[in-house]
């Protein structure tokens, strides 16, 4: 499938228009903003916060700390997935590398990750450029997309800035730099050097590049923005394919939510029926981790989706002899129908509780002697036993039909 021209990302002059909220320019710039991310999942944001001298200075430190030893960048790690240092691994392509500031717009962030990297040195250049970069670019976010995006109020959210580096594909090795995805971020933006090769995905399956100016960010939504708007928004596949003789270094700020996103009741009607349920964000990518195959992470995570009573008759062994494995069955009580409770025997493999977690899926353990004694059931040999990370919600005073 090759990159056609027909299809364009939308380009939206951020900079020079008047975008007080509320006027009548401000009201149009949002309009646009919508349909470009309901129709592509980005589009390209004209910026002039970012000054040409600030561009010069975050790619070259960016150079600057790539070129530190592996050892060094490998000690960028975090307690959630994909927040650390990548590359160098057998999973990932091996032009990839990149590393992770989380809550990249706060001084105590850009400080230790600073110290991290340069231990017997200060270094107050990578410091201040990261930081005031983290600051512009996150103003970008709020100012034109999720705050006012439908008007609707969103919880607190962090920004990590990863800085990414490509290297050029030897002769007979792969061009592919990062391999197609959707991002987890409610919305992500991406600034890169004068390299390209992002390819977005459009909704009928063609591939599109652009050509990256220093003043244009790409906008992306990710897949909690897709799930808070029930699903009007697209997050769009995309990748990057290395061609040309030169690196490629990139820089992108994904925002995230603390606490839990709830779906907004005004993007809820008759022609949109509620798709997902209530969610938390750290959740969602760590279930992404944990099943990274998953067609559509958000659906799986907290999409809902009727009950279609073919296939609950071939679950139920009705119209099959073939029993799905324990934790297939898991997996579709809770991806693909709705529903709030579940019986587990006591002698069921545990493991099946693996995909419960982060669900308001209550559990009833069946079987015991004695009910009441469930709670320390779960939590001795789930919690405890390694087998369930989450706690989870037990319902033992009702008990079910
Ligand atoms: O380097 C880029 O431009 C894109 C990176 C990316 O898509 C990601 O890490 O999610
Ligand atoms: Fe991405």
């Amino acid at each position: 499938m090759g990159v056609k021209p027909q299809h364009k990302i939308p380009t939206i002059n951020l900079s020079k228009r008047n975008l007080i909220s509320g006027t009548s320019s401000w009201l149009s710039t949002c309009d646009e903003i919508r349909q470009a991310l309901e129709e592509y999942g980005c589009f390209l944001a004209i910026y002039d916060k970012v000054s040409p001298q600030l561009y010069e200075s975050i790619f070259g430190e960016a150079k600057e700390l790539f070129d530190l030893p592996t050892d060094i960048k490998m000690k960028n790690i975090s307690d959630k997935p994909y927040f650390g240092y990548i590359g160098k691994h057998a999973l990932i392509p091996p032009l990839h590398e990149s590393l992770g500031i989380a809550n990249s717009t706060t001084l105590e962030a850009a400080q230790s990750f600073t110290n991290l990297m340069w231990p017997s040195s200060r270094n107050d250049h990578f410091c201040e450029t990261v930081l005031s970069y983290a600051r512009r670019v996150s103003e970008l976010e709020k100012m034109g997309v999720a705050e006012k995006y439908y008007d609707s109020h969103l919880g607190s959210t962090t920004f990590l800035l990863r800085l990414f580096k490509y290297r050029i594909p030897e002769i007979n090795e792969s061009d592919i730099g990062c391999s197609v995805h959707t991002d987890k971020s409610f919305l992500t933006i991406l600034h890169q050097n004068e390299v390209n090769g992002l390819e977005i995905e459009t909704k009928d399956g063609d591939w599109i590049g652009f050509e990256p100016l220093p003043s244009s960010f790409l906008v992306m939504a990710g897949d909690a923005f897709l799930a808070w708007s029930n699903g009007r928004i697209y997050s769009a596949p995309h990748r990057v394919v290395m061609s040309g003789t030169k690196p490629r270094y990139s820089l992108g700020l994904f925002s995230y939510h603390d606490g839990t996103i709830e779906i907004p009741h005004e993007l809820i009607d008759e022609q949109h029926p509620l798709q997902f349920r209530s969610f938390d964000h750290y959740g969602l990518l760590n279930y992404f981790s944990t099943a990274p195959n998953a067609e559509s992470t958000a659906k799986a995570y907290c999409g809902f989706s009727y009950l279609n009573p073919q296939r609950l008759l071939y679950l139920s062994g009705i119209l099959t002899n073939n029993f799905l494995a324990p934790t297939m069955v898991a997996n579709f009580l809770k991806t693909q129908i709705t529903i709030n409770r579940v019986k587990i025997f006591v002698n069921a493999n545990p493991n099946i509780l693996n995909v419960f977690p982060n669900t308001r899926i209550i559990i009833e353990i069946v079987g015991l002697k004695d009910p009441r004694s469930s709670r320390s059931y779960l939590y001795h040999t789930l919690v405890l036993g390694g087998a369930c990370p989450m706690p989870l919600i037990i319902d033992e005073d009702e008990p079910l039909e």
